[in-house]
């Protein structure tokens, strides 16, 4: 019997009728940080939305290891939270009751929130430092502001695996080193955390790369290794370079045919 969280074997999916994911399997552990990356349209939603169990695939998707299909939707709900990628809410809701949709798992039909829903969201918010705005509306928020807002929904359900589609999106620098803080404890206190990112100097701080590319995984590994560092330069047909700057990997772009020769 595995021991993880989440388990997908050979995961396949189409989208209006075209094959977009072939055979994807992988496991993850509880307290890893999982950071999914690749380049544009390689597949990397679909297979968050997939593993979320939000668009139908061929293949199995196990949490806790039963079957996703198997499981009712609010127990699927309350373990495992989702942040999507352009996510709309509604804008004329407060930052409170946006942050509070995500305790919609744990209440009862028609309840009120009870007194833990009220503190897992005061938690949730002051961690993504969104509390001083809590009365004010979504839609008067920027980007990154609202960005923040909706990573609180997703940690006031205080669920034990957490899958993230660009979740650094319109977030500044510092804010998003507040985020892989938070990923940090999340995973330190137990939690997975599946996170797709474009930022590939965030995603080598995680604990291992997937690196998807034409549907398929091409390489899952731990950040620091030098065959991750390759698997990830040849997935972007080695146009970024993989540096080591003190204790991290940072990557940076390479611009001419020249730099693109050069190691
Ligand atoms: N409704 C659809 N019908 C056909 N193909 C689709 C549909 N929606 C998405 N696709 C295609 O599926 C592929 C995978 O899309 P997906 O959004 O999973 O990629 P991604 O890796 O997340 O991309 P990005 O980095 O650009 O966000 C893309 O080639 C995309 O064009």
């Amino acid at each position: 019997m595995s021991s993880a969280v989440l388990q997908a074997q050979d995961v396949a999916a189409r989208l209006g009728g075209v094959p977009v994911l072939h055979g994807v399997s992988l496991e993850l552990p509880a307290g890893q940080w999982l950071a999914v990356v690749g380049p544009n349209g390689a597949g990397k939603s679909t297979l968050l939305k997939c593993l979320a169990g939000l668009l139908p695939c061929a293949g199995a998707v196990r949490l806790h290891g039963q079957l996703l299909a198997s499981l009712p939707g609010r127990t699927r709900a309350r373990q495992m939270a989702w942040l999507g990628q352009n996510e709309t809410a509604a804008d004329d809701l407060t930052v409170w009751d946006v942050a509070m949709l995500g305790r919609l798992p744990h209440q009862g039909w028609l309840s009120n929130a009870s007194d833990a829903d009220r503190a897992a969201v005061e938690q949730a918010l002051r961690s993504t430092q969104a509390w001083d705005w809590r009365a004010r509306p979504l839609g008067e928020l920027s980007g990154g502001e609202r960005q923040r807002v909706l990573l609180a929904r997703a940690l006031a359900t205080q669920a034990d695996v957490l899958l993230l589609d660009e979740p650094l999106v319109n977030l500044d620098p510092p804010h998003q080193a507040d985020w892989v803080a938070l990923v940090r404890a999340l995973t330190a206190g137990g939690s997975a955390v599946v996170s797709v990112l474009h930022e590939l100097n965030v995603a080598l701080m995680a604990d291992a790369l997937l690196i998807v590319k034409d549907g398929r995984v091409v390489h899952h590994g731990p950040c620091a290794s030098p065959t991750t560092h390759r698997a990830l330069q040849a997935a972007f047909d080695w146009r970024v370079g993989v540096y080591q700057v003190k204790d991290r990997w940072v990557v940076l772009p390479k611009g001419t045919p020249a730099e693109r020769n050069s190691t």
